[in-house]
């Protein structure tokens, strides 16, 4: 995987003789001990790479480490030890001049709580990151407005911050952080302070956006459902270290530990699971080409439920076919039992034979279907 950002071995310790603290922990101390000592091991240890385009979702519970974690990755703060890199610059190298260019250039946040300047028009505030930047008045207003119109505030470029509700003024933040065309996008908690409905809306407006705009975003959230549908992949925080990454299917069937797991009890699987995640792979082959519908690995579970609840049979995943060279296989089944033990929170087993197909055609089938 090609990456754009890079964190290596990231620790971060406030208090007494951080470098002593970074040593003690590599050496087997844990974090209480040195709180008794007065110090905080706030990030321990922390890797992980983004890619171009990526959503990287950090999550964990407070005091998990986590903004400390997105302050080094734009050098708000110096880590104790390791190296953040952005397009294989080291960050942790540069002068204040070179990190303020950077940050100012590059990297962009959004803030949970956007303090957005009440006395200046919602364009003025959108093109707050470009005055910085010293770009000229018309331009900056140019880029703003269609920031602005890309966040679903065009017409209120000359309103006041006070005229719009707590969901708009956070696409204002958001289209000061898109204005700038910075391709690191760095959000803290950026939704958290929303009315769930609003709160969900942003989060389809981001992933809308970023069908076209591709940033490479770094998303904190202590909400595992909120991760869960932003993040093409997600970092789990506890006590200052990363106990798991991986894609939202990875965390839910296949959690690192009790910890993990426990989190994702309350998860809704059925936004979460594909046929690819659940369907068994040990393909038999006689519930392929009979002629029924087909699943393909990217239906959502809730399709796939309703599939199987028409069929007779166990669902067929069929992958290829149009525009992916021509030929369908067969590339896993789906028995509805399976479909249950997932909802239930675990792997289904099987149970009892598959049910023949009563359509004509040749439910023995083979692996591969020729296309119709
Ligand atoms: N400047 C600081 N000085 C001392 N301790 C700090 C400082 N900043 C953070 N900490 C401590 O580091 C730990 C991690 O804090 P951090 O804010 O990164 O967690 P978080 O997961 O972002 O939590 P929250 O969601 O509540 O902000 C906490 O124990 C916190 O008290």
């Amino acid at each position: 995987m090609s990456s754009r950002l890079q964190a290596e071995h990231l620790y971060k310790v406030f208090g007494r003789r951080p470098d002593d603290a970074v040593e003690r922990i590599r050496k087997g101390a844990d974090r209480e001990e040195l709180r008794e000592d007065g110090v905080t091991a706030a990030v321990i240890d922390a890797s992980f790479s983004v890619a171009p385009g990526e959503i990287f979702v950090v999550m964990g519970l407070s005091g998990s480490g986590k903004s400390t974690l997105l302050r080094m990755l734009n050098g708000l703060l110096e880590p104790t030890s390791g190296r953040v890199s952005f397009d294989g610059r080291d960050l942790t190298a540069l002068d204040d001049r070179e990190l303020r260019e950077v940050r100012a250039r590059k990297i962009s946040m959004v803030f949970q709580h956007f303090a957005l300047f009440p006395h200046r028009s919602v364009r003025e505030n959108a093109a707050y990151g470009l005055e910085v930047q010293g770009v000229p008045r018309a331009e900056r207003e140019r880029r703003a407005d269609e920031a602005l119109a890309l966040c679903g505030l065009a017409g209120w470029e000359s309103s006041w911050p006070d005229e719009l509700s707590g969901g708009m003024q956070q696409r204002v933040g958001l289209a000061r952080a898109l204005a700038t065309d910075a391709d690191l996008l760095l959000m803290d908690e950026s939704f958290s302070a929303l009315d769930p409905l609003i709160r969900r809306d942003m989060q389809d407006q981001l992933l809308e956006l970023q069908k076209t705009l591709k940033k490479t975003i770094v998303f904190i959230t202590h909400d595992l459902n909120e991760a869960m549908r932003l993040g093409d992949r997600i970092a789990v925080m506890r006590d200052g270290r990363i106990v798991q990454t991986g894609t939202a299917e990875d965390i839910l069937l296949r959690p690192a530990d009790d910890y993990v797991a426990s989190f994702t009890k309350d998860v809704d699987r059925s936004r979460v699971l594909t046929a690819e995640s659940v369907m068994d792979t040990e393909v038999r082959g006689d519930e392929a080409d009979c002629g029924c519908e087909t699943a393909d690995p990217a239906t959502p579970f809730t399709q796939l439920c309703a599939l199987s609840a028409r069929l007779s049979h166990p669902v067929a995943v069929v992958a290829g076919g149009e525009g992916e060279g021509g030929e369908r296989r067969l590339v896993g089944v789906v028995p509805r039992q399976r479909l249950v033990g997932f909802l239930g929170g675990r792997p289904g087993t099987e149970g009892g034979e598959p049910v023949p197909c009563d359509r004509p055609g040749d439910a023995r089938g083979e692996k591969v279907i020729s296309r119709a």
